[in-house]
């Protein structure tokens, strides 16, 4: 995997606007991320296309359904060779297991713990006694426990995860650089502090793809690395 951290999250609904973009700071980002907004409009011939780039490609599909389900779904994008795909840790031990089993042997499997759009409040709702980072470092090791790579947790919890999970992957989003705005997420740091807690997967979206001048925001990006 290519040094830079920085996945650029592609998240729009136009393939051409994706790929046009991608490849416009396409050197100052070390692969691209393709979520469900994209997956969900382009299928298998989407990821085909940006693949042709040559960057890394992390296929973010947050699997979470019964293990059986989740192991044909790992199985039917094994031909679209993903860097990385997430399952929700939330999924449970088998799912994970029977995920990793079916994943090709070059894929990092990362479990989603608590969404950095949520809050202590939003867990609250949803019967989540714990706060996020108490929840975050528990689906941290079920996750480790089910043989899965690592995990995506927000750059408030990556610090303590790591200490627990030495030689873990771990994916951060939820960023902003100091001048952006929050958008709906609700958990946040910059890119620089996700770094140096132990993030080894910097997710990105807005603060490059609706910046006025993306090449720019994702070079200064890449300057505070
Ligand atoms: O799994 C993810 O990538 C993810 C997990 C999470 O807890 N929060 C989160 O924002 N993401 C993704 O990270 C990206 C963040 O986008 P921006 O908020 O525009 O930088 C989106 O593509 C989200 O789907």
């Amino acid at each position: 995997m290519n040094h830079n951290p920085v996945f650029l999250a592609l998240d729009m609904p136009r393939l051409d606007a994706a790929e046009a973009l991608a490849r416009k700071v396409a050197g100052h980002i070390g692969g691209i991320k393709l979520g469900l907004e994209f997956f969900c409009a382009h299928g298998h011939h989407g990821v085909h296309e940006l693949h042709k780039l040559g960057l890394p490609v992390f296929l973010d599909l947050k699997l979470h359904d019964i293990p059986n389900t989740v192991a044909a779904a790992m199985q039917a994008i094994h031909v679209l060779e993903p860097a990385i795909v997430t399952v929700h840790a939330a999924g449970g031990r088998a799912m994970m297991e029977d995920a990793k089993a079916a994943a090709g042997e070059n894929t990092k499997v990362v479990g989603v713990t608590v969404l950095t759009s949520l809050d202590d409040d939003d867990l609250t709702a949803i019967g989540v006694k714990a706060d996020p980072n108490e929840q975050a470092l528990r689906l941290a090791e079920l996750a480790h426990s089910a043989g899965l790579d690592g995990i995506v947790c927000s750059g408030h919890e990556v610090g303590a995860v790591h200490k627990q999970w030495k030689d873990g992957f771990f994916v951060v989003p939820g960023l902003r650089p100091a001048e952006s705005g929050n958008g709906d997420q609700k958990r946040i740091v910059t890119p620089r502090q996700a770094r140096d807690a132990g993030a080894g997967v910097l997710v990105i979206g807005r603060p490059i793809s609706r910046a006025e001048d993306p090449l720019a925001a994702a070079k200064a990006i890449e300057a505070t690395l």
